[in-house]
């Protein structure tokens, strides 16, 4: 499945500030779209509020549900059938293998058969070359850590794909390579995929790049000139 984007007069405020403003954007499903900007910009607000994470006002909508439209309850549910999140901190469960991280959430979230989860969840770990390991990922380097995260994002089969810095802890061969998995596994399934990244391999891969300063989104058709 793939869901197009549609967000209109979405704002996000703390207190007296504006974290963040966008009056309307439009993203068919199946894009593969870049967000990037100074620090303290808005990019993970923005990646919150998609998420029905943070409370926003406005309207986000995904397909034909509106976020905003929707009960905590609801959210959550929609999050979990149609989400995958890799977020900065990875909160992997430090005592468990890379498996049992990539499929537990999934096997929580999703009503598909058990046999199919773990399937999935350990032909990502392949794919995304994560050791075939039973030992906890406690003892992971960084990079094996963040691809965990991957594979567990990946593991429900989701149409939305959110991702904060996904190569941020990577050296370049790393990276590069999570680039060309990432970007196949996204492609081949028609996911929608949104990705805050300052790293010039990736956005140079994805559809279109965003640029948010001080809460606007700006558009960039060229990646390469930042
Ligand atoms: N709950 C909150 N209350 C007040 N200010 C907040 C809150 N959450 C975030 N902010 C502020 O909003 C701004 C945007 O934060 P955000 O995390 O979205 O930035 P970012 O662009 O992702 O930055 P970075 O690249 O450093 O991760 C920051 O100045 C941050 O301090």
């Amino acid at each position: 499945m793939s869901l197009s984007l549609n967000l209109s007069d979405l704002t996000v405020v703390a207190g007296a500030r504006t974290l963040l403003r966008v009056p309307s954007l439009s993203l068919p499903a199946g894009s593969l779209i870049g967000v990037r900007g100074p620090s303290g910009a808005g990019k993970s607000t923005l990646l919150y509020a998609l998420s029905g994470l943070l409370a926003a006002k406005g309207s986000v909508r995904w397909g034909q549900t509106d976020l905003a439209q929707l009960s905590a309850e609801r959210r959550t549910a929609f999050r979990a059938a149609h989400m995958g999140l890799i977020f900065q901190d990875y909160l992997l469960f430090e005592e468990l293998s890379p498996r049992a991280n990539a499929s537990l959430a999934a096997l929580f979230s999703t009503s598909g058969d058990r046999a199919q989860v773990n399937a999935r969840a350990a032909d990502r770990l392949d794919r995304l070359g994560v050791p075939r390991d039973s030992r906890s990922v406690a003892s992971f380097s960084g990079g094996e850590r963040q691809r965990v995260a991957v594979a567990r994002a990946l593991a429900t089969d989701p149409a939305i794909l959110l991702a904060d810095e996904p190569t941020a802890s990577l050296d370049r061969p790393a990276a590069d390579q999570l680039i060309d998995d990432l970007v196949a596994l996204v492609r081949d399934s028609g996911k929608t995929l949104i990705a805050v990244s300052h790293d010039l391999h990736l956005l140079d891969r994805l559809d279109r790049v965003l640029t948010i300063r001080d809460g606007q989104l700006t558009d960039d058709t060229r990646v390469g000139t930042a």
